[in-house]
């Protein structure tokens, strides 16, 4: 019995189709848009790629995108610079300093300096202590690990009572990701690589989500049939084959995976897209409370 293939591209389409028809709206009504900045500091080329992508679905939206791109050897003064530019700018409503900045630079002290009220990536200390808390409401959640949880719902997959465990505790994605899961009623357990026996542990899930950052780490004999799998892993697997020389692998080792579970995520083409247009979605919501009802 093969899984269901869940349809990140597809879902991520069905959420930017939503957005921009909201924005459309926004405009009819206020005159008005929302606007994202993004901040790049360094050369890397994968941020590079992202942070072009991010400000194409802008564009494809109706939101307003702005970006500062600063050399890898900026400082963090300058960094706050742009970041205190932004939050006083009535035009931005999301703001996101595209991770990881270059090593010399205190991202706890960047991140800190967003407003939260702009804090698109809900990375801010207030928005990631109310996520924490129950009965308090974050304004922003985390992309990637919001858009595991509507891959999940708009699959249809039920989270209420279930188990579910996250394999990795980053801060980006798998402890948010454990606290949403938790705030939806499931259980949760979050294993790392202290975990004696994460195979043991992940067999009772009835979710998974792999954000370790190892390559297929997660196999199909590490699964409970039937299970939700939901892949965030993107790593880059030597293949000859292929005219780049690589291509892109999960945490997940998909084939083996595949056989076991119910539903699965691929690689590419399942969280990636997701976290694009939840970012979309935050900056909306974001315009939606500076322009009030
Ligand atoms: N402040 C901050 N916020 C972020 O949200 C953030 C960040 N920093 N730093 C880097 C990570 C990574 N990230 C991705 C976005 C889109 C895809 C994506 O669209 N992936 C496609 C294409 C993959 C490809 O071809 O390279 C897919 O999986 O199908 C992946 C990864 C956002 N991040
Ligand atoms: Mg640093």
């Amino acid at each position: 019995m093969a899984a269901e293939i869940i349809d990140g591209k597809a879902i991520a389409q069905a959420v930017r189709d939503e957005v921009r028809d909201k924005v459309t709206a926004m405009r009819a009504k206020t005159g008005k848009a929302p606007g994202l900045a993004v901040v790049l500091v360094g050369e890397r080329k994968d941020s590079q790629t992202y942070v072009r992508s991010k400000k194409k679905a802008c564009e494809e939206a109706g939101i307003e995108s702005f970006g500062t791109d600063l050399p890898e050897d900026a400082t963090e003064e300058e960094v706050l610079a742009v970041v205190a530019a932004y939050n006083a700018d009535p035009n931005v409503h999301g703001i996101l300093v595209q991770l990881p900045m270059p090593k010399h630079i205190n991202e706890e002290r960047v991140l800190g300096a967003i407003d939260y009220e702009k804090d698109v990536d809900g990375f801010h200390p207030l928005n990631i202590g109310r996520l924490s808390q129950r009965g308090r409401e974050p304004l922003f959640v985390p992309c990637t690990p919001r858009g595991c949880i509507e891959l999940l719902e708009r699959t249809g997959i039920p989270i209420a009572g279930k188990e579910a465990v996250v394999v990795g505790r980053s801060n980006v994605v798998g402890t948010p990701a454990a606290l949403l899961l938790q705030r939806r009623d499931a259980t949760v357990t979050i294993v790392h690589s202290r975990t004696p026996n994460p195979e043991e542990i992940c067999r009772r899930a009835d979710i998974v989500i792999a954000a370790c950052g190892q390559m297929e780490m997660v196999k199909g004999s590490w699964l409970k049939p039937g299970c939700a799998v939901i892949d965030v892993g993107i790593n880059a697997k030597d293949d000859p084959s292929k005219k780049r020389g690589y291509r892109l692998v999960g945490d997940v080792e998909y084939d083996s995976a595949a056989e076991v579970a119910g539903h699965i995520t691929p690689v590419p083409g399942g969280v990636g897209p997701m976290t694009i247009a939840i970012l979309l979605q935050n900056t909306l919501e974001g315009a939606e409370r500076a322009f009030g009802p």
